[in-house]
C-alpha cells in the first residue's frame, strides 16, 4: 500500500470510527485520515486519535484518494451531491451507508466514478470485523486490493454479488446487536440467580467471546459444538429445551430476515431520494 495515501471520512460516527481505529492498528498513520462531521461534538474521539478533522466534507474529499461515507443512509443522497463537484479519477468512494444501493450511489456521482458498497460491523474497533463488500461498476482490480489491505486489520472482508450485502447487514451488521441483546439476558439470568451484576457481565462477555472464538477458530458447526456441552440428562439440554419453548432459533432467524428486508426498504427509500 502507498504510504503516501489519503484517506477520508464523510460523517463521524460509530462506524466511521470502528474503522479508523482498526486501520490505525495496521500500517495507516493517523496523520493520512482526516474526518468531517457539521458538530466538533463528534470529532473530539479523532483527534485523540491523532486524526486531522474539519467540518468541510468537501476538504475531506479534495484532501483524500480513498473517501469513505459514513453518514445515515438518509444522508447519502444530500451529501453526495454536496462533494459530486469535487470526486475526480483518482478517488475511490466507500460507502457503508445499509440499504444504499450500487446504483444509487453511481447515480449521485459523476460518470464513471469509482465505487465500492461496503458493510462493516462494530467490532472493526477491536480488529474483529466481519465486513463484505461488492465492487461497483467501474472499480477495478487495484481498487479492490487497494481497500482489502486497508481494511485486512478490522477483521474478515470478504467480497461478493451486491444482493448478499443486504442480508449481510443483517447477519452481521445489525447481528452484532442481537449477540449483545443476548449476552444481556444471559447476565439477567444470573442476576435472577443471585449473582452480582458485574460479575454476571463479566462472565456473560466472556462466554460470547469464548464461544465465539472457538466456533471460529474450529471452523465446526455450531450445531456439532453445542452437542458437546450438552450432557445427557445434565444442565444444557434443559436450558436448551425452555430456550426452544421461546421460540429462540426462529426469532433470531425472523431477526435477521426483518433487518435485510429494513435494509432493502432503506435502499428503496434513498433510491426514490436521489431521483428527486
Ligand atoms: N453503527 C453500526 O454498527 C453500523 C453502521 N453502518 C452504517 O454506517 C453509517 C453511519 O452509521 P453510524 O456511524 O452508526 O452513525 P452515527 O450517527 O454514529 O454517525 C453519523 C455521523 O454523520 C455525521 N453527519 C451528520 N450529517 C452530516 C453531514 N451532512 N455531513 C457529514 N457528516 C454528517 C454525524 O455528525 C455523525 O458523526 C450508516 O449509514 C449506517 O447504515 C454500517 C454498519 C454498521
Ligand atoms: O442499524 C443500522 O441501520 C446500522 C446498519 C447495520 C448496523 N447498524
Amino acid at each position: 500500500m502507498d504510504s503516501q495515501l489519503k484517506i477520508g471520512f464523510v460523517g463521524a460516527g460509530n462506524m466511521a470510527f470502528g474503522i479508523t481505529k482498526g486501520m490505525l492498528s495496521g500500517n495507516v498513520l493517523p496523520s493520512n485520515i482526516k474526518v468531517s462531521a457539521p458538530s466538533s461534538r463528534n470529532l473530539g474521539r479523532f483527534q485523540e486519535l491523532g486524526v486531522a478533522v474539519t467540518h468541510s466534507n468537501t476538504e475531506v474529499v479534495c484532501d483524500s484518494d480513498l473517501v469513505f461515507i459514513t453518514v445515515k443512509p438518509h444522508l447519502v443522497p444530500p451529501v453526495l451531491s454536496q462533494i459530486s463537484p469535487h470526486i475526480t479519477d483518482r478517488h475511490v468512494v466507500v460507502s457503508v451507508a445499509a440499504g444504499v444501493t450500487i446504483a444509487t450511489l453511481e447515480e449521485l456521482l459523476p460518470e464513471n466514478s469509482i465505487v465500492i458498497r461496503l458493510m462493516p460491523n462494530l467490532p472493526c474497533v477491536v480488529q474483529e470485523g466481519a465486513l463484505l463488500f461488492a465492487r461497483g461498476s467501474h472499480a477495478k482490480p487495484d481498487d479492490v486490493a487497494l481497500l482489502r489491505s486497508l481494511l485486512h486489520c478490522c477483521g474478515l472482508v470478504e467480497e461478493g454479488p451486491e444482493a448478499w450485502i443486504d442480508i449481510h447487514t443483517g447477519l452481521s451488521g445489525s447481528g452484532v446487536a442481537f449477540v449483545y441483546l443476548f449476552a444481556e439476558a444471559l447476565a439477567e439470568g444470573a442476576v435472577k440467580m443471585g449473582m452480582p451484576s458485574a460479575l454476571a457481565h463479566s462472565i456473560a462477555s466472556q462466554t460470547v467471546l469464548g464461544a465465539g472464538r472457538l466456533l471460529r477458530d474450529s471452523g465446526r458447526h455450531p450445531a456439532q459444538l453445542r452437542s458437546e456441552v450438552c450432557t445427557p440428562g445434565g444442565t444444557t439440554i434443559y436450558g436448551l429445551h425452555t430456550l426452544e419453548q421461546g421460540g429462540v432459533r426462529a426469532s433470531t432467524m425472523s431477526a435477521v430476515e426483518a433487518a435485510t428486508e429494513r435494509a432493502r426498504e432503506l435502499g428503496r427509500l434513498s433510491a426514490a431520494r436521489s431521483t428527486k
